[in-house]
């Protein structure tokens, strides 16, 4: 099987096509695993679909499925256009619903699910807490040095909450991201969700205009933007390197 490693601002994926749909979470703790692996956040099995381009499953590194994935969908829309699955512009179903990309060289842009507000702020840990789905469950907190940042404390929240876990500064109305990601069990470089479950939260805050500059651990910038109630995430990805296994 041939497999593409893909990183979408340093969140980063294995990604395959087949038309056989089975469950694929061992294939993704092997495959990711950065020592015997090829390494990455997660595993992405591209599969034909009648109701749209294509179907996806996603899973964490740990074996996990999680409903969406915002870097991966930049990260499967360069790959399905570059390997001749769908045009430019494209619809994929994934578990959070119908994705729509778009591709423009390597940068892409992907419109997001409608998020929903689980819990709107609460206190825990000597933190303001906002928890909202963005495809999946992310907890935010604002803070003023992202030195806040804690594996243990966001692993507790982590597990009590079953979310990611999001801090994030705004200096300049631009968001500085670090988030622990469920399934990971570890800070990434990036998420997509993530950011955007931020910037959501700044956004009610009117702590930063309805387009802002988003920049998570990799340093790498994004953009997101809210037209017309609808949230756009957009930034580049890179193909790694392809690879036959088995
Ligand atoms: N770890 C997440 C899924 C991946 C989200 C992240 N990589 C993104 O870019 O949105 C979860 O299990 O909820």
């Amino acid at each position: 099987m041939t497999y593409t490693k893909y990183s979408a601002s340093g969140n980063d994926f294995v990604i395959f096509h087949t038309f056989v749909e089975e469950d694929f979470s061992n294939k993704a703790i092997e495959l990711c695993n950065r020592t015997e692996g090829i390494g990455a956040d997660g595993l992405v099995a591209l599969i034909p679909s009648k109701d749209a381009d294509f179907k996806w499953l996603f899973y964490n590194s740990d074996g996990s499925v999680a409903a969406m994935c915002g870097n991966a969908t930049r990260a499967v829309a360069h790959y399905a256009y570059n390997n001749g699955l769908a045009n430019s512009s494209m619809k994929f179903l994934t578990q959070a619903g119908l994705i729509e990309s778009i591709v423009e060289d390597d940068v892409v842009q992907t419109q997001m699910t409608e998020p929903k507000i689980i819990k709107d702020s609460f206190e825990q840990e000597g933190f303001t807490w906002y928890l909202i789905d963005t495809g999946v469950p992310h907890l935010v907190t604002i803070v003023d040095d992202l030195k806040a940042y804690d594996h243990d404390l966001c692993a507790k929240m982590r597990y009590e909450h079953n979310a990611n876990v999001n801090l994030v500064k705004v200096e300049d109305k631009k968001l500085y991201v670090r988030t622990y990601e469920r399934g990971v069990e570890g800070e990434t470089k990036a998420c997509g969700t993530g950011m955007v479950a931020c910037f959501l939260r700044a956004l009610d805050l009117n702590l930063v205009d309805k387009k802002a500059l988003v920049y998570p651990k990799s340093q790498e910038e994004l953009t997101i933007s809210k037209i017309d109630g609808k949230i756009y995430f957009k930034g580049a990805v890179k193909k790694v390197f392809t690879t036959t296994i088995g």
